[in-house]
């Protein structure tokens, strides 16, 4: 185990941020932090980083420690930790080699990594890395957006620390290249076998980047598990809400299976009593029956898709449904909603 984080608490003044915190990351383990705005994702990674003092609780690195509650604080640069800020952070006026060079200079530096000639190899095995060897001599300013962050990368890495942790380090950058660049970095972090914590509000990027994902609502772990589990397994309801569109239908369960306005749907567990059923928009296929119980409220065409939203004549429930844009639904048709695949079980009230 590389980095264990056990009952850690943090706060400004009186406040408190996060309230006990426990994760550990494997070896050359990927983490994505998803939370909304204000959760505590960047305190965490400040914590992690040796950046803020915790008030209780303990971080360990390969058994060593790191932070103890009111005992010990191994200051950052001490720590053998990366950091990859929002927007790369580059020194504009230094060249791309300089700022690989200026983590290899300060902080802590691997033995073998102490002299000159060794450093010099170093950056170009960096450069080399990150796929732009030729880009040792030019300005930053000279590269575009995803290519900084390479070397942003490129300059966390250098020093071979054993953890790199990122905040938000895409967020700069278009949607097209946000996802090139983000499965980029994640080959890059893992042919370096560097574990590493992604702080990131963003669903998609925590879903198709990390190997496991920390869900913080509230300054407490909802949920770690990985992506799938998270998505189709989700602990609470409010991680159900939080990491996907999620619908809740009142049902009974049977077993396998569950009986709700929809008619019998089969469930992921074991379902028994009342319950709820979580439902998400590309399990509900729409067909154009006239004695069906759903209502189409709108169409949104999208491109490759088109998102249906549905109300249920009788309750009023509403869902949307993903539907092929071949399939034309006009306000006001008369529909059937069937589910595709089992659905996850909540026991009681999802409320
Ligand atoms: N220096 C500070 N002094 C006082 N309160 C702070 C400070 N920094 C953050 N906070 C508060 O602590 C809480 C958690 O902040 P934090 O930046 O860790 O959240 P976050 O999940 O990273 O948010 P975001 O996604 O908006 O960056 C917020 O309520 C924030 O207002």
């Amino acid at each position: 185990m590389n980095t264990v984080i056990s009952g850690l608490v943090a706060s400004y003044g009186s406040t408190t941020v996060l309230h006990g915190i426990d994760l550990d990351l494997g070896d050359g383990e990927m983490l994505a932090v998803l939370g909304p705005s204000g959760c505590g994702k960047t305190t965490l990674l400040r914590s992690i980083a040796g950046l803020h003092r915790i008030d209780a609780g303990r971080i360990t690195s390969d058994g060593r420690d790191l932070s103890v509650a009111g005992r010990i604080q191994v200051p950052p640069e001490k720590r053998g930790i990366g950091l990859m800020p929002q927007e790369g952070g580059l020194f504009p006026h230094l060249t791309v080699r300089r700022n690989i060079e200026f983590g290899l200079r300060t902080g802590f530096v691997r033995p073998y990594l102490s002299g000159r000639a060794e450093r010099s190899r170093r950056v170009d095995e960096m450069l080399e890395l990150v796929g732009l060897p030729d880009a040792g001599a030019v300005q930053p300013s000279e590269l575009s957006g995803g290519q900084q962050q390479r070397i942003a990368l490129a300059r966390a890495l250098a020093p071979a620390p054993s953890v790199v942790l990122m905040d938000e380090p895409f967020a700069a950058l278009d949607a097209g290249l946000r996802t090139s660049i983000r499965q980029d970095v994640r080959e890059l972090l893992k042919a370096s076998k560097t574990a590493s914590i992604l702080v990131t509000h963003d669903r998609a990027e925590a879903l198709g980047t990390a190997d496991r994902v920390v869900v913080l609502l509230g300054g407490r772990c909802a949920q770690v598990d990985t992506p799938r589990q998270v998505y189709e397994r989700p602990a609470t309801p409010a991680v159900a809400r939080f990491v996907g569109d999620a619908y809740f239908v009142d049902a009974v369960g049977h077993g396998g299976y569950a009986e709700t306005i929809l008619g019998r749907i089969e469930t992921t567990t074991r379902a028994t009593g009342d319950g709820q059923v979580l439902l998400r928009p590309e399990q509900l296929v729409v067909s154009d029956l006239e004695d069906g119980a759903f209502v189409v409220e709108h169409e949104f065409f999208t491109g490759p898709e088109s998102s249906v939203t549905l109300r249920h004549s009788d309750t009023g429930l509403r869902l949307r449904a993903i539907a092929r844009t071949s399939d034309r639904f006009a306000p006001g048709t008369v529909v059937t909603v069937s589910v595709t695949s089992p659905v996850h079980w909540f026991a009681g009230s999802a409320d």
